[in-house]
């Protein structure tokens, strides 16, 4: 119950349909063969929200975990960034129009941003959208090769509507980024329409079951409304209005994603890893641990523990930290609608932060994952393969991981600064304001309090550094720009020590809001581990200032390996409590009853390898 809350009632009724739960194994797949079944269960999905009454986004998230395990749903930039986008940028008119038929399924749209040129930087993209006041449209233009369209999910070949980021130009002036909703498609034959060149960029390293597009515009005109108009609006005579309001609310889709992706995809990807790598190293027995016994669990072999357990408190930590990620978004996007925007640029800056830093851990926490199921992780059989392409894609997507660290790092220079100049920080960074303390309380206890204090030191002393560092090389004749490129790798530094810390103090917090003794004292054990595991591995930042010293890094080490026997009864259960049923983890060795062997004979058996096939045959014979 830590983790479900509302989850299981949904989960429960998508398990009862059939066509989740059989159909051909997608590892035998093609990719069409993949992208064909994922439709049909698109569909049905569709179906059975109707059938249901589902319309909370929530609601639907749960029940797509079992429709789509492990794949990522061509539905996803729909519901994640179509019906949020004209949400929240939309004026209530466009929102009556666009939002209930989005919600229905009657049309499915995408996020179309990306150039073939250009994604990181997003004021760097080419597609122009010029307003004609004569026939009161905005033409779509793709003016160079760059500018083409490339990657949105679900533009190739299944939306016929999208969201498309484009530059406003009127009167031959460039208002900047503005968002369109533009139909892509006939809704009666679903062929583009004229003006219009697009289709599929071709096989990824995962992402099957998405039809990641390009789309070209060849002068394309759609009407005046279809401007998103919330914040910005064009009138009939071409006059452009504003409300005095930050230009990076056209933004508000990225924020919102990667806001998500922190439980979504870097949370879930890594505990559903664990749950396979724990599992099966209960039931995987191998060599001798004394001479003439019988062979051991894996589990029971420290290298092993020390291996998974650290991913595990890792898991437990990354999933904590993007629920409370989510809590965050809602109630600082509640504060904005209000009219209060002054803690966006903090929500920018942690959603970024955490987006970066928690996807490339769990990319890393997957890999070693499968490393750590020997033979069988890296057979298609064990599920990982699948977890990893698709939760590692989130390293990139939404914001390439460096580029969020560095937005990260902007918005903690800003901070110090202001603390330099007298100015009191609150939220995230509130602890800039504090002196930092040159005492390490850290004593063989190992108390939530001083392991935190500890993360706390790091970050602020990092981040101190690094704006020093930033000022010396401007003060040695740097102009700003050269001096922030020469710092950016302290920067990036500064801002995963920033969100290091946020991870170990939330963790911290769930620990002390557990009333449940039992539950309190095995989850503490966790939060100790992944906090010393992670000053072990970033030793030389905790030591370069004296904070910690030989003595204590020892205990340090003596206490992680003696955590490792204690966690070690638990672990099969830790994994458990996730409650990933079968279905979702997609894995044989990760199986709830253990019954690997014999299910992983029947799989190969099955294999289209081992078909009779004429030319295969022929070739051999
Ligand atoms: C629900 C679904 C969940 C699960 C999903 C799973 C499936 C997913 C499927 C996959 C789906 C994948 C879908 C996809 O992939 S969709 C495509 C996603 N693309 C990107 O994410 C592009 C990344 N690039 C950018 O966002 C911008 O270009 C950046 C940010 C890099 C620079 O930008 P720019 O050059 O314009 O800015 P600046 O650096 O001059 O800074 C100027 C100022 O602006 C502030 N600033 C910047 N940005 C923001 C902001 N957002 N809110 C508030 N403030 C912001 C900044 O702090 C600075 O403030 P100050 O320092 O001056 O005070
Ligand atoms: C699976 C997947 C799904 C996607 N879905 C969508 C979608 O639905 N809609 C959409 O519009 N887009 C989508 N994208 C595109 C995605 O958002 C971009 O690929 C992403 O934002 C990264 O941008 P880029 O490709 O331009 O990388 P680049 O910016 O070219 O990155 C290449 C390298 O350059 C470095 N770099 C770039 N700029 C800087 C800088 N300022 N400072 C330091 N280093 C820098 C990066 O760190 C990286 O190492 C998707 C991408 C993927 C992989």
């Amino acid at each position: 119950m830590l983790f479900k809350g509302g989850g299981l009632p949904h989960e429960s009724l998508a398990l009862q349909e059939k066509l989740f739960g059989a159909g051909p194994d997608y590892n035998f797949m093609t990719r069409i063969e993949r992208f064909k079944n994922s439709l049909v269960r698109v569909q049905h999905f569709i179906r059975c929200c109707a059938r249901y009454n589902l319309h909370d986004h929530a609601d639907k998230k749960w029940f797509e975990g079992v429709a789509f395990p492990n794949e990522v749903s061509v539905l996803g930039p729909h519901s994640g960034m179509f019906i949020p986008t004209l949400k929240e940028q939309g004026s209530e008119e466009q929102i009556q129009k666009w939002v209930p038929q989005a919600e229905k399924h009657q049309i499915m749209g995408t996020y179309i941003q990306t150039e073939l040129g250009h994604g990181t930087f997003v004021r760097g993209l080419e597609t122009t959208a010029t307003y004609d006041p004569k026939t009161e449209e905005f033409i779509l233009n793709s003016p160079t090769l760059t500018s083409i369209k490339w990657w949105p999910g679900g533009l190739g070949r299944t939306c016929n509507f999208g969201i498309v980021m484009a530059l406003l130009y009127i009167d031959g002036k460039n208002y900047g980024m503005h968002p369109f909703v533009v139909q892509l498609r006939s809704l009666k034959t679903h062929e583009p329409l004229p003006g219009l060149t697009m289709g599929d960029i071709g096989p990824k390293f995962g992402f099957d079951t998405v039809d990641n597009g390009y789309l070209q515009f060849n002068h394309f005109g759609i009407p005046r409304e279809n401007m998103l108009m919330k914040y910005c609006q064009v009138l009939k005579n071409g006059t452009y209005t504003k409300q005095t309001r930050n230009p990076k609310f056209s933004y508000g889709a990225m924020i919102f994603v990667r806001s998500m992706v922190v439980y979504e995809v870097a949370g879930q990807g890594l505990a559903k890893a664990c749950t396979i790598a724990i599992r099966y190293s209960a039931i995987r027995r191998q060599s001798e641990l004394k001479k003439s016994r019988p062979e051991p669990q894996i589990l029971d072999y420290q290298t092993q523990q020390y291996k998974l357990f650290p991913l595990l408190a890792l898991a437990y930590a990354v999933w904590f930290t993007g629920v409370r990620m989510k809590e965050i978004y809602f109630m600082v996007n509640n504060e904005i609608k209000q009219g209060h925007t002054e803690r966006l640029p903090e929500l920018h800056a942690i959603s970024s932060g955490l987006k970066a830093f928690t996807t490339s851990m769990a990319s890393w926490g997957i890999e070693r994952c499968r490393l750590a199921c020997g033979g069988h992780g890296y057979s298609a059989a064990s599920g990982l393969p699948k977890i990893y392409v698709n939760a590692t894609g989130g390293c990139t997507y939404e914001g390439e991981n460096t580029v969020m660290l560095l937005q990260c790092a902007r918005f903690l220079m800003n901070i110090y600064g202001g603390v330099k100049n007298g100015r009191r920080p609150s939220g995230s960074v509130n602890y800039l304001g504090e002196r930092i303390s040159s005492r390490c309380t850290l004593t063989s206890e190992f108390t939530l309090k001083s392991l935190a204090d500890a993360f706390k030191h790091r970050a602020a002393r990092m981040i101190k550094e690094a704006s020093e560092r930033l000022n010396r090389l401007q003060a040695s004749g740097n102009d700003p720009e050269d001096s922030w490129n020469l710092n950016s790798v302290v920067l990036t530094k500064a801002a995963e020590a920033h969100c290091h810390y946020y991870m170990v103090l939330v963790f911290e917090s769930v620990v002390e809001s557990v009333e449940d003794n039992c539950v309190k004292d095995i989850l503490r054990q966790l939060c100790q581990l992944l906090a010393l595991c992670g000053i072990q591995e970033n030793s030389g930042d905790f030591i370069q200032d004296g904070f910690l010293n030989n003595d204590q890094l020892e205990l340090v080490k003596q206490k992680q390996l003696s955590l490792l026997s204690e966690i070690r009864p638990n672990a099969v259960l830790l994994v458990d409590a996730f409650e990933f049923h079968d279905v979702q983890l997609g894995s044989i060795l990760g199986r709830f009853d253990g019954n690997v062997y014999e299910n992983l004979f029947k799989w190969a058996k099955k294999t289209p390898l081992n078909k009779p096939e004429d030319l295969i045959h022929r070739l051999l014979r």
